[in-house]
């Protein structure tokens, strides 16, 4: 399989609608770590680039129709047509993930089909923003709402671990929001991004500027954190990549918001009282997922003493048998290769310092498997050294540490509230208290009883600590890209004040013109202005509306404002 059998322009940006030329003069090569080939040279992304890429997403945002004439509705049919495109497209998709990446395809292909639902879950939120309504005083002649409004231009930063899904964690929401963005994908892997980015524009599924795309390059990713017109960066990557972003947004000219969605050393707790072999399958799956490259990996565990001896000899087996499945074709591999020769070096090197300092002893793996491509053995480790760096840091690899067996839970709990990270943890039992415990506790953002790496567009997804700031996915994630305004309006005069033009107009409440206006059908309306005013002066006050002039015109034009905002 080739690029180009995929990619119609696999060498270009994609900014403001168009597939242009980058401007820099640097490149960087994408290889296929199963083999180490270069698959593609593209140019890096400069701040040129990026600079194209934000006017045209803040000319989009401030002119364009996405968030000044699209309803809610249509941003949602939109969201459910791109999702379409992903399901039609999904092996398309899964062929270049795997090939930038080198995952099994059928992880790959799974992945496209999360990123479709998680679009069609954004969709779902799009149409179902709004504000509140407040009476502060009696005789309601101050009229407070609350509206909430799209945030602009969000720059979008991803890891090369899952880069598909990532990048839709963070389009889907922002784009439900109102929110036009520009995606900056890791330079090892910017291939999926690019095939979503012709995917929406062969199907005309979103107007100019409204995604952007501009592949690698760290110039590229400054660049969009440094800009004034860029409101927001969503940050996935390292932790010491999101605190530099963290420190450069905030010193930019507009205090950027921010999300950070960083790295973790997830622990994994297995009690006495669950079933072994199941367990150890669940702790092999939680900790070499991916290869190890997911920030919530299950990395380190802590069995109960009971059936340390146990869970100990399954999970060498399991990952034995993972070993010997090991092969470079993506169709029917069990674990995939590292993304390239320096993560391989990094890993190795954890591993060969764990050794050369007494930190933590090899039970199985802890090498370089095959000649090709950048491919490590699962390992385990077995460390009694609670401050060794295997035990501490996230080695991103497929490495898992075991620390020494427990006997009360609550030691457990009380080691893991002193690490650096809060990403995630899992719990093997079915003892409700242990649960309970566990759940209270532990300060991660999301803990798995009985499971592990469980995560779907519903359920908020981020980290406590070092693991980062804000959420992606559920309800929560639309909210990272959405302000809320307060509006606090005084009554004068009878004349009702329409408080938003047509282009800004937002959902609050139709009650009050349904009850003075039962010609008007609420049901019809899906985005009605509220006219708040005394309810005896009602029904002359909204035909005496002041929307541009006469009186007759205004009675028109307050009318036929509510009834054009179907
Ligand atoms: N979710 C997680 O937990 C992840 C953790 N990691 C950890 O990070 C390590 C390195 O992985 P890597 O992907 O290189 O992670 P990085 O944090 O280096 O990079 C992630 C993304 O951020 C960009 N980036 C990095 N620094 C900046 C900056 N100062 N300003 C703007 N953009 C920036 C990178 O692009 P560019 O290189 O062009 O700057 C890339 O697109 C891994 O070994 C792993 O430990 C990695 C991925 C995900
Ligand atoms: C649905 C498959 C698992 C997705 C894991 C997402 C990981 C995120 C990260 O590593 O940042």
């Amino acid at each position: 399989m080739t690029v180009n059998s995929i990619l119609s322009n696999p060498s270009q940006f994609y900014i403001n609608g168009q597939w242009t030329d980058g401007q820099g003069s640097e490149t960087c090569n994408i290889t296929d770590p199963t083999s180490g080939q270069v698959v593609l040279t593209l140019k890096n992304g400069v701040t040129k680039d990026s600079n194209a890429a934000v006017e045209a997403a803040y000319n989009a945002f401030n002119t364009g129709p996405w968030y000044n004439e699209y309803t809610g509705v249509q941003r949602r049919d939109a969201l459910l047509k791109i999702a379409q495109v992903i399901d039609d497209n999904k092996h398309q998709i899964a062929k270049i993930e795997s090939l930038q990446t080198g995952k099994p395809i059928g992880n790959s292909t799974f992945e496209a089909m999360h990123g479709a639902e998680v679009f069609r879950f954004f969709a779902g939120l799009a149409d179902k923003q709004g504000g509140k309504h407040f009476s502060p005083n009696h005789d309601q002649s101050v009229s407070a709402y609350t509206i909430v409004e799209a945030m602009g231009v969000i720059g979008l930063i991803t890891a090369f671990n899952f880069p598909f899904i990532l990048a839709i964690w963070k389009i889907a929401p922002a784009l439900a929001a109102g929110n036009t963005v520009i995606l900056k994908p890791s330079p090892q892997t910017p291939l999926s991004s690019l095939l979503l980015a012709q995917l929406i524009h062969d199907n005309q599924l979103l107007p100019p500027g409204v995604f952007n795309v501009i592949p690698g390059g760290i110039e590229a990713g400054a660049a969009l954190v440094n800009h004034p017109h860029v409101d927001k960066i969503s940050f996935t990557g390292s932790v010491g990549g999101g605190k530099a972003v963290y420190k450069a947004s905030a010193e930019s000219a507009n205090l950027k918001h921010i999300c950070l969605e960083l790295g973790g050393k997830s622990p994994n707790v297995i009690m006495d009282d669950a079933d072994v072999e199941k367990a150890a399958q669940h702790a092999a799956a939680a900790a070499f997922i991916n290869t190890g490259q997911t920030c919530c990996a299950g990395t380190k565990i802590h069995v109960h003493k009971k059936i340390y001896d146990q869970f100990m000899s399954a999970l060498i087996a399991i990952t034995k048998d993972l070993t010997d499945r090991m092969t470079t074709d993506t169709s029917t591999s069990s674990i995939g290769p590292l993304i390239d020769q320096n993560q391989l070096n990094r890993v190795d090197g954890f591993v060969q310092r764990a050794i050369k300092n007494n930190e933590a002893e090899v039970l199985i793996g802890g090498e370089r498997w095959g000649q090709q491509g950048y491919y490590y053995k699962p390992t385990v480790l077995k460390s009694s050294n609670l401050q060794a760096e295997v035990v501490c840091e996230e080695i991103f690899g497929p490495v898992v540490t075991v620390l020494p067996p427990f006997e009360d839970l609550d030691q457990v709990i009380e080691f893991e509230s002193k690490s650096n990270f809060g990403l995630a943890c899992g719990i093997y039992t079915n003892n409700a208290k242990a649960i309970n415990t566990f759940v209270k506790k532990m300060r991660a953002g999301s803990v798995w009883v009985n499971c592990f790496n469980v995560l779907n567009p519903y359920m908020p997804f981020g980290g406590y600590k070092n693991s980062g700031i804000g959420r992606e996915l559920g309800e929560e994630a639309i909210k990272e890209f959405l302000l809320t305004k307060s509006v606090s309006s005084v009554i004068t005069s009878a004349a009702a004040e329409i408080p938003f033009s047509p282009a800004k107009r937002t959902l609050l409440e139709y009650s009050t013109v349904a009850k003075t206006e039962p010609s008007l059908n609420p049901q019809k309306f899906t985005e009605v202005a509220i006219i708040h005013l005394p309810n005896d002066s009602m029904p002359n006050a909204l035909k005496k509306a002041s929307y541009g002039g006469s009186d007759k015109k205004s009675d028109a034009a307050g009318l036929s404002f509510l009834e054009t905002s179907v």
